[in-house]
């Protein structure tokens, strides 16, 4: 029997009241479900209530209830458990997300009859070293990291390599390194180009960069990126899928490269990426 894990954003109004037609859905088509302690407790289902640490041994795949921000959060969080996830959109754009509440009778049994496609997304991994001493590693992203100025009105200057190699030195408000998942993220407001999450490759884009000739950077998959970072009113942060972060001081160093796992993603067709583009991001048809 399929169990199916259901992550719940809770800050979402909406997200008890689609967790329990789904459980309904789920176990009508004799599959099962389980829950986490807060949800279990307020749709009154404590015999499926599973604490999500354990998820990982007990079930085969996870819904996500939320938008792009949630999977991005629980993308993070069971990263290393290879576990399938599909995200049914109880936000607002819903880029990631392949289901919406309306949906949910279809998305069940298409999930249960392995009717869906997975689509392996690449993640990356950055570690912090400062006087020579790693000070944080194991930073784990779906979008991006962004080594950027922490206060409004002041810049900071990123110098770039790339395998050891001195790229450029970077000085606006800061530089992305992208997955092609992010790509459709903060760096295309940066004006980098929209990557088809079909291929395995970084992108550097530079954030506001205070130059003529700063463009952003498409990079090999297994290429490591080392950054510099210097900051006048020395106000700098690592972010991380912009939700976690961490404080920079002048000269710390910044590695990020590939993490050794991969978002797998549930979609009901292979390579619609070009159509949800089409739709979530120029209103068209
Ligand atoms: N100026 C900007 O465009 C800007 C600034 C800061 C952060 N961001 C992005 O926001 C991301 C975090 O998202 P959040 O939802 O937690 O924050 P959030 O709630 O502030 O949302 C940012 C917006 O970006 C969308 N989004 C997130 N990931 C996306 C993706 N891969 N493709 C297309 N759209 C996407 C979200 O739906 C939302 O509309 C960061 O990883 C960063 O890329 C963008
Ligand atoms: N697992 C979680 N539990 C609780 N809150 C979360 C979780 N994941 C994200 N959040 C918070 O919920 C809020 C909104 O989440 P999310 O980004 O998923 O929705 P949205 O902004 O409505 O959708 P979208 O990003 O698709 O436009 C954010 O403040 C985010 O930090």
């Amino acid at each position: 029997m399929k169990v199916i894990g259901l992550l719940v954003n809770h800050t979402k109004p909406m997200a008890q009241d689609v967790a329990r037609r789904l459980i309904e859905i789920i176990e009508k088509h004799g599959a099962a479900a389980r829950i986490d302690e807060k949800t279990a407790e307020t749709i009154g289902r404590d015999d499926i209530c599973l604490p999500q640490s354990e998820f990982a041994d007990h079930v085969d795949l996870l819904f996500v209830l939320g938008g792009d921000g949630t999977i991005l959060g629980f993308a993070r969080q069971f990263a290393k458990t290879g576990l399938p996830l599909l995200g049914i959109n109880i936000g607002h754009l819903g880029f990631l997300s392949e289901a919406e509440p309306q949906d949910l009778e279809d998305s069940v049994k298409r999930v249960l009859d392995g009717n869906y496609c997975l689509e392996n997304r690449l993640m990356l991994e950055a570690q912090v070293e400062r006087g020579g001493q790693v000070i944080y590693q194991d930073l784990i992203a779906l979008n991006d990291i962004g080594i950027v100025k922490d206060r409004f009105g002041t810049m900071v200057t990123n110098r770039l390599f790339v395998d050891d190699m001195y790229v450029d030195q970077y000085t606006g408000d800061g530089l992305l390194v992208s997955t092609p998942t992010g790509s459709t993220a903060y760096s295309l407001s940066c004006g980098g180009p929209i990557v088809s999450p079909h291929i395995d490759v970084m992108l550097i884009t530079p954030i506001c960069p205070h130059t003529l000739h700063s463009r952003p950077l498409v990079i090999a998959a297994d290429q490591e990126v080392r950054v510099e970072v210097t900051g006048t009113h020395e106000e700098m942060v690592l972010l991380v899928d912009g939700q976690d972060f961490r404080t920079l001081e002048n000269h710390d160093i910044i590695r990020v490269k590939q993490a050794a796992y991969k978002t797998k993603l549930i979609k009901w067709r292979d390579r619609e990426f070009y159509e949800v583009l089409r739709r979530k991001l120029h209103n068209a048809p």
